[in-house]
Parts: structure tokens; C-alpha cells; sequence
């Protein structure tokens, strides 16, 4: 009876650690398998914060600049000019002699025009912009034709203001502009050795405002590289007068050479000018403005009469 009874005890005790040894094995496998998942997760999250803290460091060090042409400490007492071999671009349009470039290089001045007068243009173009502005972060004020931004489009500002435009800009405004632009067209046929009359003022010629607030539309992209003479087709030489400083103003927003051997950068500061020849020797892009506002003008030239046009007046 007793043999009997321990004999049972024991086929009962046998399940019963059979049973517990399952379900240790069982414990044992969800609980692999959740460190497995917890592994996962927390590589995934490692991974993506060091690709957040490398994008960081790329976008804020300027490690993918290799050279800083003229930085926004910098006040340059003369210009500082750089010659680039000359694209083939240049024979698929109509040769100028005097203006069409037969030697290609990009240049940047601090001495064409004073931060004081920057600061009037940067004031013209708050006024202006004030009126619309994109959605998303880069606005436009084309004062030539009118066009500003205004939502996810664009409007005539002289059509829409109407009478009222005459509080927004005065005369003295035009001609600050038109003065700014002729002496930046002597300056680049003083660097490029041509007949300053050969040289026309084209279209687009205009501000733009550039904050970091998301793109809305195609217009609000700023940051692609481009070629400007592909781009817009009759640029021939091509001028950007910045309104405010890198650094100070906003941050960013630097313009960038994308040369076959690096990156060369021209930080901006108001009052700075960088121009060069427009064809694909300078494919560009702007790097995207991270906080603050950034104001420039892109002032465009042509050597082709046919796309000149005039100084923008006051209707
Ligand atoms: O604002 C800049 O620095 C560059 C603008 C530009 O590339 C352009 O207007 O074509
Ligand atoms: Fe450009």
C-alpha cells in the first residue's frame, strides 16, 4: 500500500516537473523573443538618433563644404576673384563678341554697395513681401513684373495694391535699386573685361525672402542645384546682393559651388555681392536656412538685346 502510494507519487511528481519544465521553456522563448524585439527597437532608435545627430553635425559643421571662398566675418577690401575653365554651354546659344564669356569664373565683393543701402533694399523688399508671401519658406518679390508670392501662387502687386502701392515703395526706392544695379554691372564688366553697354539686365530679376518653414509647392524648393543659364536660358552673368547676414540674421541659407573636386561656399552677408558667369562652370545651390530670415536680390544679365529689360518704375 505504501509502494503503492509512493509509486503514484512519483508518474504524479513526474508530470508535474515535466509540466514546469515546459512552462520554464515556454517563459523561457517569450522572453527571448521580447529581448529579441527590445533588441530590435532599440538598435532601430540608436541608429536612427546617431543618423539624426550625423545629419546634425554634417548641416551645422559645414562638413560637406571643403572650402569657404569669403565667410561672413570676412570684409573683402577688394574684390576676390576665381577663375573656373568655361563650360561648353555657352556654344549652344547665339556668341556676343564683347559680353558673350570667354573667360568663366565667379567673384564676390563687400565694396559695390554699403550695408546702409542694404539695409533701405532689405526694408523696400519687408514692405513689398508684407503685402503676400508663400506658404511655405521662399517668397519672391519681382518688382520688374510685379510678381510676388502669395500663398501657393503668385499675384501682380501693382494689380493688386493698385493706388495703394504708392505708400508701399517711393521713388527714391526705384532709384536706390537702379543705382545698385548699374554699379553691380560695372563691377562685373570691370572683372570679366567687358563693354559695360554690351550687357542688358534680363528676367527674372528679383528679392526673395527665405525662411525655414516647410515647402508648400515646387516655387518654395529653393535648395536644388541648378545651372542658372539652363535654368533661365538667357542669363548670361549672374549677381546675388545679399541683404542680411549669415549667422546673425539666419542660419544656413549659405551659397554653394558644387565643383567636381568639393563644395565651395560664399557665406552672406549684407551688402555682399557674388557674381559669375552663368553657365554650367557654376552649378549652384542655396543650403537650406534653418532658423531666421534670409533676404538677397538676384540680379540677372544677358548679352542678347532681344532679352533685355528696363529698370522697374513706379506705376
Ligand atoms: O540666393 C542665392 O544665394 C542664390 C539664388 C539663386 O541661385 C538663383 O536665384 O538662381
Ligand atoms: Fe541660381
Amino acid at each position: 500500500m505504501v509502494a503503492q502510494r509512493r509509486g503514484n507519487l512519483k508518474v504524479n511528481g513526474s508530470a508535474a516537473i515535466e509540466k514546469k519544465i515546459k512552462r520554464a521553456n515556454a517563459q523561457r522563448q517569450a522572453s527571448a523573443r521580447k529581448r529579441t524585439v527590445v533588441g530590435t527597437v532599440l538598435w532601430c532608435a540608436a541608429v536612427t538618433v546617431c543618423a539624426a545627430l550625423g545629419w546634425w553635425y554634417y548641416v551645422t559643421t559645414g562638413e560637406h563644404i571643403t572650402e569657404t571662398l569669403v565667410s561672413r566675418r570676412e570684409l573683402l577690401q577688394q574684390p576676390k576673384v576665381f577663375s573656373v575653365p568655361c563650360s561648353e554651354d555657352y556654344d549652344n546659344y547665339k556668341r556676343f563678341p564683347g559680353c558673350t564669356p570667354q573667360s568663366c569664373g565667379r567673384a564676390v565683393t563687400d565694396t559695390v554697395v554699403t550695408r546702409e543701402e542694404a539695409s533701405a533694399l532689405k526694408q523696400l523688399a519687408e514692405r513689398g513681401l508684407s503685402l503676400g508671401g508663400s506658404e511655405g519658406g521662399a517668397s519672391i518679390l519681382d518688382l520688374h513684373s510685379g510678381a510676388l508670392s502669395m500663398g501657393k501662387q503668385f499675384v501682380n502687386i501693382y494689380k493688386y495694391s493698385g493706388e495703394q502701392i504708392k505708400d508701399v515703395f517711393s521713388k527714391e526706392d526705384f532709384d536706390l535699386y537702379k543705382d545698385v544695379r548699374g554699379r553691380i554691372q560695372g563691377m562685373i564688366a570691370e572683372t570679366f573685361g567687358l563693354d559695360p553697354s554690351r550687357l542688358y539686365l534680363t528676367k527674372p530679376t528679383f528679392f526673395s525672402r527665405i525662411n525655414s518653414t516647410d515647402a508648400k509647392t515646387a516655387h518654395d524648393e529653393y535648395w536644388h542645384p541648378h545651372i542658372d543659364k539652363v535654368t533661365y536660358g538667357s542669363f548670361d552673368y549672374t549677381s546675388l546682393l545679399y541683404l542680411s547676414d549669415f549667422g546673425t540674421d539666419f542660419g544656413g541659407g549659405r551659397f554653394i559651388f558644387m565643383d567636381a573636386t568639393g563644395n565651395r561656399t560664399v557665406e552672406p552677408r549684407a551688402g555682399r555681392v557674388s557674381f559669375f558667369t552663368s553657365g554650367s562652370e557654376n552649378l549652384h545651390r542655396v543650403e537650406k536656412v534653418t532658423w531666421g530670415t534670409r533676404y538677397a536680390i538676384t540680379v540677372s544679365f544677358t548679352c542678347d538685346s532681344d532679352h533685355a529689360i528696363d529698370n522697374p518704375t513706379l506705376p
